[in-house]
């Protein structure tokens, strides 16, 4: 392998099944592809800093795919130097090869054990790259955890990127964080108000990682994406591999928003009261009713509550939507 004609996307597109695990140089470190799609680069002069980067966990989320592949690229040609522990993950090729969102099962609510309650091919994926997290995390057990896992939406939203933070519960948030955030160009931020078994939660939960789930705009095919809509944040990723710092831009700026209720497709009859093509964020009346099915209703409590990620194309007891309501800038400062 040689490290400046490496490409990470292609070899592991090619591959998706084996590869056999190797190891190799490039100008500030050394790089260790250790399962499909899981790629460990070690820099020689490492700030105290384990960083992932994880894309594709849905296969036809691709610009987060691009963004990170040509960063990979640049670190192995030395185009940039690393300057932290970095893991880059490209979660589910067979999915990201199908063009489609997954295979069997959605493998974003495989995670923290989860893969346990279910069956299909991202159950065996799910627990390699829980394996991985911990591995890669434990090596330098002194060093600042970090995991951003980056997706697109199914809907285009009123807010084009945006962030789920995970639950924290009585735990801080961290201003930093919020700073880092608004620097990359994220416009809104979603505070769970209960655990999940997404993989940014993993990471919270079981590494006290600094984790997020980023959502850069809408789904797309391969080579439809503006990546120029990403400035931003490929900006603050190049910093935060090279120099190990989070560049900063004023939190206030961040539409921050609590997650009221996560909907739950409770029959087969589940409905959502929406135009096939209303946008992530839209709000609605108190009263509105915005979803129904032979189990039951479910009612707007507040003016403004708005919806996101609706999607009711999935089994009963998973995920149809969230209800957002805007939270308030001072109650989170206190936080702080
Ligand atoms: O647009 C949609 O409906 C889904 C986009 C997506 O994949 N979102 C993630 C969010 C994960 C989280 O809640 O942290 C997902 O649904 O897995
Ligand atoms: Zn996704």
């Amino acid at each position: 392998m040689k490290a400046p004609d490496f490409d990470f996307l292609r070899y592991t597109l090619e591959q998706p099944d084996q590869i056999s695990p190797s190891t190799f140089l490039f100008p500030s470190g050394r790089a260790h592809l250790e399962q499909v799609g899981v790629l460990r680069l070690e820099p020689r002069h490492p700030k105290p800093v384990n960083l992932v980067l994880s894309v594709g966990i849905h296969g036809n989320e691709t610009a987060p795919i691009e963004l990170v592949n040509r960063l990979v690229k640049d670190i192995l040609s030395g185009a940039i130097t690393l300057g932290v522990r970095l893991l880059v993950i490209i979660g589910h090729p067979h999915a990201i090869i199908r063009g489609e969102r997954f295979v069997d099962v959605n493998l974003n609510r495989l995670f923290d054990g989860a893969y346990d309650r279910y069956e299909g091919m991202e159950v065996d994926r799910a627990q390699v790259l829980t394996e991985q997290l911990t591995a890669f995390y434990d090596a330098e057990p002194s060093f600042e955890n970090f995991h951003y896992d980056l997706h697109t939406a199914i809907r285009g939203s009123r807010f084009e990127r945006f962030a789920v933070h995970p639950y924290v519960g009585e735990a801080q948030y961290q201003v930093r964080q919020f700073g880092f955030l608004a620097a990359a160009g994220i416009e809104a931020v979603l505070l769970s108000h209960q655990p999940s078994t997404t993989f940014s939660y993993h990471s919270y939960k079981h590494h006290n990682a600094h984790a997020f789930t980023l959502e850069l705009g809408k789904v797309r095919p391969f080579g439809e994406n503006n990546l120029k809509r990403l400035q931003k944040m490929d900006t603050c990723l190049r910093t935060l591999v090279t120099a190990g710092g989070l560049l900063q831009a004023r939190q206030e700026q961040l539409h921050i928003f609590s997650v009221v209720k996560v909907l739950v497709k409770d029959a087969d009859d589940y409905q959502l009261h929406i135009a096939s093509d209303e946008k992530n964020f839209t709000g609605f009346k108190q009263g509105f009713v915005l979803a129904s099915s032979s189990a039951g209703e479910y009612a707007i409590e507040q003016d403004g509550d708005a919806i996101v990620f609706p999607n009711t194309n999935l089994p009963i007891g998973q995920r149809a939507g969230m209800v957002v309501r805007k939270a308030n800038w001072q109650q989170l400062n206190k936080a702080w």
